[in-house]
């Protein structure tokens, strides 16, 4: 195709032929109301059988040019479509019964979320959601013409059942006031907190504007904190951020990457701020350091899988085999040691995916994989010798080690044994450490931590260098319980298949 008539044909397919998507008043029914904005009340409703979210703009008597922008906005609204951007299914722009009707996204914004303290969020989790929503802007920011959201903040960024991030209220510049301030004096609700200093300041803004409000969001999802919530005057404020600079106290404990990705957002010159495209690179190195402590299995991560979280099977067991320097899947002997690590580090690591119609049977889920870490770690260097596949598979090897076990499945499993028998198992609170299920003289059962301490491993006070070593040295025995012994290890046959070879019979299994 010459490029006139690509550029005829783009120009028809962009061109208004149908308008934006009208909706009929008496099509949407209002139910609970779930969240309040600056311009307008948004309720849970149904329109056309299908559950929604609808907003009801406050203010409905718009001049006729008012009311030709928020016609104009909308339309463009409705050219989006990401699956990181909540989803605009269409509008009433009938003076008095102004709504605007978009998916139903189940979890409501991430504002409640990160300050509801009883939620569990994993920092590689949190950093997910960051990503996420880094993908929608960045969407925005790339669509032509650009959208710049100007309103960036957790309150708009809402979750799904799945804990993926969408953004919303993007669009509609026509019905919000330029530049919103102080709605209260007294407390720093509805100030900017999350405005950029040149926005603040009745400057020139572009894109970079949502930058810097993403640095603020970025620190609110790292902190769980409210920003700035010691400032309550908003000229105060404005000049401690105008003028002072003042941005919200990075935490000591920070991970490096995401204190430089954060500092560079909320940078006070716009122009040395990234664009989202070098801040979604950079959260790809930022989740893979949330989700393990480990430093070589960052690296083999980052080298191997850097924009991914979730990979089949056998491209992680092949690239960790390369890495490592092990012999691969098709290069080793069914009946080898290698082929052994093989097989016992996918019967602890690999998962069913959790999405259906993937076409993969099993998976390699990057936080399982940093948990695997942290129990059996640190990961050595990448040369042949002894590797943490093989610490995999002498733990394995030993019929009283139950791996992934809660606490009520492992009394269960000792219900009813002799006094003494055991088992060991990854304590499910803190990962990194181990926890013995014992049952002891009353035939009651005692769970007990050994802990971690660099690479030993400590166990009713002294130090071991082995989870195998405690067995093998009789451990425990104090406050009344007893000795560990071998003989009263309780069995997992989930794992001792693996060492059965093809005649059946058993292949050293302790
Ligand atoms: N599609 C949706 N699904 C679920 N909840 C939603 C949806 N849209 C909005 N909400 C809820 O309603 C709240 C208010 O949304 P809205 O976009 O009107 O206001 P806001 O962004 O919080 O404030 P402002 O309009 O002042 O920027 C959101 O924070 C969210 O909790």
């Amino acid at each position: 195709m010459d490029p006139q008539q690509y550029a005829n044909n783009y120009q028809d397919f962009n061109s208004d032929r149908s308008g934006p998507p009208e909706i009929r008043p008496e099509e949407i029914s209002f139910e609970d109301l779930i969240g309040t904005g600056s311009f307008g009340k948004v309720y849970k409703g149904r329109c056309r059988q299908k559950a929604v979210a609808v907003k009801l703009l406050h203010k409905q008597n718009y001049d006729a040019a008012t009311l030709t922008a928020f016609r104009k906005e909308v339309h463009l609204m409705s050219k989006i479509y990401h699956p990181n951007i909540c989803l605009f299914m269409g509008a009433c722009t009938i003076p008095g019964k102004c709504v605007i009707v978009t998916e139903l996204v189940p979890k409501g914004n991430l504002e409640t979320l990160l300050h509801d303290q009883k939620i569990q969020l994993p920092l590689y989790l949190r950093m997910r959601m960051a990503r996420d929503a880094a993908l929608g802007i960045n969407w925005l920011h790339e669509s032509n013409p650009v959208f710049v959201h100007r309103d960036i903040k957790s309150s708009n960024l809402l979750v799904d059942e799945n804990m993926r991030v969408k953004i919303c209220d993007f669009g509609l510049s026509a019905l919000k006031q330029k530049h919103k301030m102080l709605k209260d004096q007294s407390s720093a609700k509805g100030t900017p907190l999350y405005m950029a200093p040149e926005v603040m300041m009745f400057k020139e803004f572009n894109e970079s504007s949502d930058v810097y409000s993403f640095g603020i969001v970025l620190w609110e999802i790292l902190t769980r904190k409210e920003p700035f919530s010691h400032h309550r005057e908003l000229e105060k404020f404005r000049e401690a951020v105008c003028v002072k600079h003042e941005r919200p106290p990075i935490p000591a404990d920070c991970l490096d990457s995401l204190r430089r990705l954060i500092e560079k957002c909320w940078d006070k010159d716009p122009i040395h701020r990234p664009s989202f495209k070098d801040i979604i690179a950079q959260l790809d190195q930022v989740i893979i350091d949330a989700a393990m402590n480990d430093a070589k299995g960052r690296e083999f991560w980052k080298k191997s899988f850097l924009t991914e979280q979730e990979v089949p099977w056998e491209a992680f067991i092949d690239a960790l085999c390369n890495w490592s320097k092990s012999p691969t899947r098709t290069q080793c002997d069914k009946n080898s040691i290698d082929y052994l690590n093989i097989k016992c580090l996918k019967a602890i690591l690999a998962e069913q995916p959790k999405s259906e119609g993937t076409g993969v049977d099993t998976i390699v889920n990057i936080e399982k994989f940093g948990k695997i870490l942290e129990f059996f770690g640190p990961v050595p260097e990448p040369t042949p010798g002894h590797s943490i596949m093989d610490t995999i598979r002498e733990v394995l090897s030993h019929k009283w080690f139950h791996g992934d076990l809660d606490t009520a499945d492992a009394a269960s499993r000792l219900n009813g044994q002799p006094v003494g028998s055991f088992l060991i198992r990854f304590s499910s609170t803190n990962i990194g450490n181990f926890t013995i299920s014992q049952v002891v003289a009353d035939n009651s059962i005692k769970h007990q931590r050994v802990s971690r301490q660099a690479s030993k491993f400590v166990y009713q006070n002294v130090v071991y260098d082995s989870l195998i070593d405690i067995v093998l040295k009789n451990g425990g025995g104090l406050n009344g319980d007893i000795k560990l012994d071998q003989n009263l290890g309780v069995p997992n046959y989930k794992f001792m298949y693996l060492f059965c070879n093809v005649s059946g019979t058993s292949q050293q299994y302790g």
